[in-house]
């Protein structure tokens, strides 16, 4: 996809579409890996919990399986990030993994028809451990993240605001609080932004 607020445009974005009008270089930004040595870097972390994100991770996940193979084979709890656009392999759902879907709003850009797709979002919905996360701007968003999950399903419902700086993410999260929790639906903040603001890890 293309979201025009995405905070990861280094890993799609090569003609300068996004907000910040940056065409990214995948020369310089897209590194192969073969997936023992992916393996080996995340030993040294000694964590249970890999979560795996993008871009979008299930845009190649036939070439994720052996490493996921490997990680649960050695307790490894695996939790996949996705934009609920691509139906995962039943390979995965056998593995354990769980799913973090972010179906996309208007307000990203992209048409509707790229945005959801039903059968994806069917199967990771009928997934065990699926949860849903909605980026939101405003209280105003929160009728169409109903629209969504009457029609596909969608839950259980978490709303993230949309921000990449901490003072954009609190003044959000404080404007979608109350809708939020009158919905029934979860609140969550960006834990990363918060502490590190928009800084790009190593
Ligand atoms: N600006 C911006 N805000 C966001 N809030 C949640 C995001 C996400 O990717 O989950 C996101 C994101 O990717 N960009
Ligand atoms: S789906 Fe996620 S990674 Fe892809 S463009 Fe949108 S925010 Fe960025
Ligand atoms: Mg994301």
């Amino acid at each position: 996809m293309s979201c025009r607020w995405c905070d990861t445009p280094y890993t799609w974005d090569w003609t300068g579409v996004g907000d910040s009008g940056i065409a990214h270089s995948p020369r310089a930004e897209l590194h192969p890996m073969a997936w023992r040595a992916v393996l080996e870097r995340l030993s040294g972390y000694a964590v249970p919990l890999v979560v795996i994100s993008g871009g979008e991770p299930l845009s190649q996940q036939n070439r994720l399986l052996p490493l996921l193979h490997a990680l649960t084979g050695t307790g490894h709890r695996v939790e996949i990030e996705t934009n609920g656009t691509i139906e995962p392999l039943s390979e995965l759902a056998a593995l354990g993994v769980r799913f973090n879907v972010s179906p996309k709003l208007a307000h990203s850009g992209d048409p509707a028809a790229r945005r959801l797709v039903p059968r994806a979002l069917a199967a990771l919905a009928a997934m065990p451990g699926t949860a849903f996360k909605f980026v939101c701007r405003s209280p105003e968003d929160l009728a169409e993240v109903a629209d969504v999950v009457e029609h596909y399903g969608t839950t259980p419902v978490w709303i993230m605001p949309e921000g990449r700086t901490p003072e954009e993410l609190s003044l959000r999260l404080a404007a979608l609080g109350d809708a939020v929790i009158a919905r029934g639906w979860n609140l969550t903040t960006r834990l990363h932004v918060a502490v590190w603001g928009d800084r790009r890890g190593k």
